[in-house]
Order: structure tokens, then C-alpha cells, then sequence
């Protein structure tokens, strides 16, 4: 089999220690505190935020689900975010996407207190991962989890050929921020991209988001290309499965499965990222 790059693994290990960081800013008297906002009843949404919430449990983090219905108005839920901005007991904010068509997501995101921006969204967080600040800020979890499995896996990015597919804001763009900030060679390829192909065949690393079964066949990428999947796409017949279709059974290639591959990573770092900015608000630090 083409060998699978353990997420599930590593997204353990991480909460044990985020676990003991948690005790030991307890006893300091820090307890650290992450808001969960959905709106609106999405299934899928639902399965996400329960599973961050669990996590949080888990780690002795406190959190809070506020769940308000689809007809919410902006002003509404921007009023909510002013409401958790300001209370103490929360480090961490985070509005689940996707948000209903009525609401504009960029001024959401906006409202968010930078100190509060779990998922690295706020044009602040994202000005400073683009310029490669020195200086802490959030980081976006998905490609954060995704450089710390790289981290184990392939160590040395510098100046390695590393191809991102799909440039949402969520993924595609913060990892290929991330990556050049690694000092990898970037491509970030999208719908209008051309001569795909090519770019598949010769990439040391492949990161693929873009919510297309089998949008990737191993075959196509180099006898030793590492692929992260970060796709998440429900079968009808209630099956889970990745962007990528593993048909090289017999390669040296790594591969993220799905389940157990970025998923297990973006809650881990999604925790990890709430405990850090507890600890930028402390006055302990
Ligand atoms: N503001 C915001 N921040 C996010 O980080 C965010 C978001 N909105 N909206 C949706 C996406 C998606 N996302 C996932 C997190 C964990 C799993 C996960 O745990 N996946 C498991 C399987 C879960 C299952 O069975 O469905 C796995 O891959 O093994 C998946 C997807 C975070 N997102
Ligand atoms: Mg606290």
C-alpha cells in the first residue's frame, strides 16, 4: 500500500500535550474559554462543532456553543461576536462556515477581535501570515495541522516543489502562505488553471482541497510525492471520502487518508491555537 501518513496519530499525541499545558494554566488560574457559533441546522455542521466541542471537554478547555437559527440577521450575530469580544472568559471565537447566503461572511469575520481569531481569518491575522511576522498571531488550523504532520513527515520543504489545488480562504490560500514561509516553491492551482496535469506530475507535495471525489489519482504524482487529502465529501451510500483516489498500491508515495488524516489535525490545532491565545491574554506572560 501506499503509506499513510497517520493524522489521527499525531492529532493524539498533540492533545496530550495540550492537555498539560491545559493543567498547568489552570493552576495558574487561567482557564482557557472557546465560543462555537452556528448558524443554522446543517447536519454536517452540526457533526463539526459537536466534535470540536468534545475535544474541548476532553482537554479541560471550557466552550460554549451559542447555535442561533438560519433566519439570523448580520446585525444580529455581529452583536453576538461584540458580546464575546468583550467577556473575559473567552479566548477564543470561532463562526462555523459556512454562514447563510444572507449574511456577508467577510464582515463576520472582520468583527472578530484579532486576539480572538481562532481560525487566523481576521485581514490582521491574515496580513501577518503573508508577510511572515515574527510577532504571534492565530494561524488557520486545517493548514497549521497540515504543516505540523509535514513537520514528521517531510521535514525538509526548503525549496521542494509543493503544489496547492483549491484557494479558499479556509485552506488553499493560508497554506500557500504557510508553505512559501517554509520556504518551499509554491504553485497554488484553481479552476482556471492550465496544463494541471503537468504541475501534478512533477510536485514533491501535493495539497489538494478542492470537494471532488477522486479528483486526484496517486498515479498521476511523481513515484514519490507526499499528498495531503484534504477533501471531505458524504457518498450517498453515507461513505466518507477524500479528493484523491489511491490507485498505487504498491508505492513509496505518502498519503493523508480520509477519515483520520487533516480532519483529527485541525481539531487538535484548533484547540492548541485557543490555548495560545489564552496565554497571550494572560497577564502571567
Ligand atoms: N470557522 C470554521 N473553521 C473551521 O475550521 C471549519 C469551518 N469553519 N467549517 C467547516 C470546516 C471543516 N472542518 C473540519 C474539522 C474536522 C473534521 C474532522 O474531524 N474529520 C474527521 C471525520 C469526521 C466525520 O466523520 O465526518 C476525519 O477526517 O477523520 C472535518 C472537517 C473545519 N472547518
Ligand atoms: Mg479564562
Amino acid at each position: 500500500m501506499t503509506k499513510l501518513i497517520d493524522g489521527k496519530q499525531v492529532a493524539n499525541d498533540l492533545k496530550v500535550q495540550i492537555a498539560s499545558s491545559v493543567k498547568k494554566l489552570i493552576a495558574l488560574g487561567i482557564t482557557p474559554g472557546i465560543a462555537v457559533i452556528l448558524v443554522g441546522e446543517d447536519p454536517a455542521s452540526q457533526i463539526y462543532v459537536r466534535n470540536k466541542q468534545r475535544a474541548a471537554e476532553q482537554l479541560g478547555i471550557d466552550s460554549e456553543l451559542i447555535n442561533l437559527p438560519t433566519t439570523t440577521s448580520e446585525a444580529k450575530l455581529l452583536a453576538k461576536i461584540d458580546q464575546l469580544n468583550a467577556n473575559p472568559a473567552i479566548d477564543a471565537i470561532l463562526v462555523q462556515a459556512p454562514l447563510p447566503a444572507h449574511i456577508n461572511e467577510e464582515r463576520v469575520q472582520s468583527a472578530i477581535a484579532p486576539e480572538k481569531d481562532v481560525d487566523g481569518f481576521h485581514p490582521q491575522n491574515v496580513g501577518a501570515l503573508y508577510n511572515n511576522a515574527k510577532s504571534y498571531y492565530p494561524q488557520a488550523n486545517t493548514p497549521r495541522g497540515i504543516m505540523t504532520l509535514l513537520a514528521e513527515y517531510m521535514p525538509d520543504l526548503v525549496g521542494k516543489k509543493a503544489l496547492v489545488i483549491g484557494r479558499s480562504i479556509l485552506v488553499g490560500r493560508p497554506m500557500m502562505a504557510m508553505l512559501n514561509n517554509a520556504d518551499a516553491t509554491v504553485t497554488l492551482a484553481h479552476r482556471h488553471t492550465q496544463d494541471l496535469d503537468q504541475l501534478i506530475a512533477t510536485a514533491d507535495l501535493i495539497v489538494v482541497a478542492v470537494g471532488e471525489p477522486h479528483f486526484l489519482k496517486m498515479s498521476a504524482a511523481k513515484a514519490d510525492a507526499v499528498v495531503i487529502d484534504v477533501g471531505i465529501n458524504r457518498l450517498e451510500d453515507g461513505s466518507l471520502v477524500g479528493d484523491v483516489l489511491d490507485d498505487m498500491p504498491d508505492s513509496a508515495q505518502l498519503l493523508t487518508p480520509v477519515p483520520g488524516g487533516v480532519g483529527p489535525m485541525t481539531i487538535a490545532m484548533l484547540m492548541q491555537t485557543t490555548i495560545e491565545l489564552a496565554r497571550q491574554h494572560s497577564t502571567f506572560e
